[in-house]
């Protein structure tokens, strides 16, 4: 079962020249990106750091594509608002991130921004059945989160899958985002199971030509 909705390109800022960040937004809005994924990473809820709603705050100048919100920190509530004043469009979060999932999806609810809710590679669909009428957006890890570059791992596609026949008896329109690892090889692989938007650092922001890699992720 396939989505009815057009697939957008996020790609992710993580693979994007640190020392440059204004530039590397406003190049990929050029290059016809249609979301700007942000991977927010705290030094323990994953391993791994790399920048705050002050990051995310300075870059919204600079560029008007939506900006999807990826926070991978553990708590997540005590810096929901600020992400949202900082420009947020989308905030995703992680059910793995603490005991009170449906507490933090309508404290996103409530700041106006869309809700998004990611499961780790170790994480059933099932953890969504009770929340789906809360979210606006479901992130299928298909790496275990921290770090770019890494291999998609095939054994999520199965996930992918029954988190779109899920969506579908829903009725509601629910973003089906696959991050990791995705790259023109395994970009039709995410889609053929019902993915309808592709995240991609390394296989975008890593080549030299940004719109030639997202024109390739989009017609492959
Ligand atoms: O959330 C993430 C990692 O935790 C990133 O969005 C993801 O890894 C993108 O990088 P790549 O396309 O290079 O795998
Ligand atoms: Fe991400």
């Amino acid at each position: 079962m396939t989505s009815t909705a057009p697939h957008l390109i996020a790609p992710s800022l993580l693979a994007a020249d640190f020392a440059r960040l204004g530039e590397e937004v406003a190049a990929i809005e050029s290059a016809g990106a249609d979301w700007l994924h942000l991977d927010v990473m705290d030094g323990h809820f994953v391993p791994n750091i790399s920048f705050g709603p002050a990051v995310v705050q300075a870059l919204r100048p600079h560029s008007r594509l939506p900006f999807d919100v990826h926070l991978m920190i553990e708590p997540v509530d005590p810096y929901l608002e600020a992400f949202a004043k900082a420009g947020a469009d989308h905030i995703t979060i992680h059910a793995e991130a603490g005991p009170h999932l449906h507490r933090s999806l309508q404290a996103i609810r409530a700041l106006g921004v869309k809700a998004g809710v990611s499961l780790c590679p170790a994480t059933p669909p099932e953890a969504l059945s009770q929340v789906l009428d809360m979210v606006d957006l479901i992130l299928v890890m298909s790496v275990n989160p921290g770090f770019g570059g890494q291999k998609f791992l095939h054994g999520q596609v199965g996930k992918i899958r029954t988190l779109r026949e899920m969506i579908n008896k829903t009725g509601r329109q629910i973003r089906l985002a696959v991050d990791g690892g995705i790259d023109t090889e395994t970009a039709p692989v995410a889609v053929a199971a019902g993915a309808d938007v592709l995240i991609a650092g390394s296989a975008v922001y890593g080549r030299d030509d940004y719109a030639a890699a997202i024109r390739a992720l989009r017609s492959a």
